[in-house]
């Protein structure tokens, strides 16, 4: 059994504009153990996708269907009580900013005790001594020390591993990492995903980690979703997806990543903007945007496929799913790019821009 199975949710915020479909038909599933990356520009619905998990959606959002399985059991249909008991327990999240998740009128080492004592019922010398041991763990120098500071006393790369700790003190099975280190600088950042991953596998702990940078998952992750407008446009594992992109929107997140030694000013990025969810395109939604469309892209909604054979597939473990009528052969002029492979960084050139 998967740890996480989501079937076909639908979120649906009813604004003054209009309904905005944020989620939409979206399934996918993590197994244990397993690092999911969820990939994708601004307005994606990655947090959206993420709050539903926690089954955290409030007005004007609500759930309109689908099932979310957490060890077989559906949270959504749990009491208010049981998913409470869950959250912070069994799923832990973090949020890229740090800020929010430490009280600054607490030490940061109380902060991290008091969960521990609250959710796994230690008393307070053995919940102090886990903390300490934890916020060594997550690279705190002097954690000891540092038990007794308050978060204005400890630098953003340091509250951000202080709530990474914190996420990690009772043990989850799920780590929900919500652009978790997007306000750090890059040096910082690499350390510390390097230190989550790290974790994740002492502690068997999955984790769904939510950015808009392929370059991010591509450092943590095993499986990955890239996802548009509300839906996943492509499912792959991470390798595949970064070194043979299948669709058209995942070539040009690749084409935006930024590579040590880019010498180009501002980076590549997809002409356009994703669509406006109250009135979204016909047939495929990121036709308006992409280089490759033909007629057939403004009629038809493509469904993901194995691009090899053109059949359904879910992009679970162990397959390679795109939504792109390419892959249906209901295109006459085809994807034209190609991925060249310079040391490891994959190069992206659209056909138009080869010599
Ligand atoms: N409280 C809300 N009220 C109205 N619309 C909302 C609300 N929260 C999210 N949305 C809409 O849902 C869609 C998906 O948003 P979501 O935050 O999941 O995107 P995202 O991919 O996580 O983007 P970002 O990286 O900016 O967080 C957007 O169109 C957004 O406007």
């Amino acid at each position: 059994m998967a740890l996480v199975e989501i079937n076909d949710l639908t979120v649906n915020f009813y604004t003054e504009e209009g309904v905005v479909r944020a989620v939409d038909d979206l399934s996918y599933t993590i197994e244990r153990g397993e690092k999911f990356g969820v990939v994708g520009e601004s307005g994606a619905g990655k947090s959206v996708t993420a709050m539903s998990l926690m089954r955290l959606i409030e007005d004007p959002g609500q759930i309109e269907s689908g099932e979310i399985l957490f060890k077989g059991e559906d949270l959504l249909e749990m009491s208010e009580e049981r998913v409470r008991s869950i959250r912070g327990n069994e799923i832990a999240m973090i949020f890229q900013d740090a800020q929010t998740a430490l009280n600054p009128v607490y030490t940061v080492g109380e902060q991290i005790s008091e969960v521990i004592r609250h959710h796994l019922d230690y008393g307070e010398q053995e919940a102090k001594e886990r903390t300490i041991r934890l916020l060594d763990e997550v690279g705190i120098p002097e954690a000891e020390a540092r038990y007794s500071d308050y978060p204005h006393e400890f630098s953003g790369g340091m509250q951000q591993r202080a709530v990474i700790a914190m996420a990690l003190s009772c043990d989850p099975d799920l780590l929900i990492a919500d652009e978790p280190t997007t306000a750090l600088d890059v040096t910082i950042e690499a350390k510390i995903l390097d230190q989550l991953e790290d974790l994740a596998d002492e502690f068997d702990t999955s984790i769904q980690l939510i950015t808009h940078d392929l370059g991010v998952i591509a450092q943590v992750c095993d499986r990955v979703m890239v996802m548009y407008g509300g839906r996943p446009v492509e499912k792959a594992p991470v390798e595949e997806l970064y070194y043979d992109p299948k669709h058209p929107y995942s070539v040009g997140l690749m084409s935006s990543i930024p590579r040590i030694g880019d010498t180009r000013e501002r980076l590549q990025t997809i002409p356009g903007t994703m669509p406006d969810l109250v009135d979204v395109p016909t047939g495929c939604s990121f036709h308006p945007r992409c280089p490759y469309a033909e007629e057939a892209c403004t009629r038809k909604d493509p469904v993901l496929v194995d691009p090899e054979t053109g059949h359904e597939a879910s992009g679970d473990p162990g397959e390679h799913a795109a939504a792109c009528l390419e892959y249906t052969d209901d295109l006459t002029g085809g994807l034209d790019y190609t991925v060249e492979v310079d040391g490891e960084e994959p190069q992206i050139t659209p056909g138009d821009q080869r010599e």
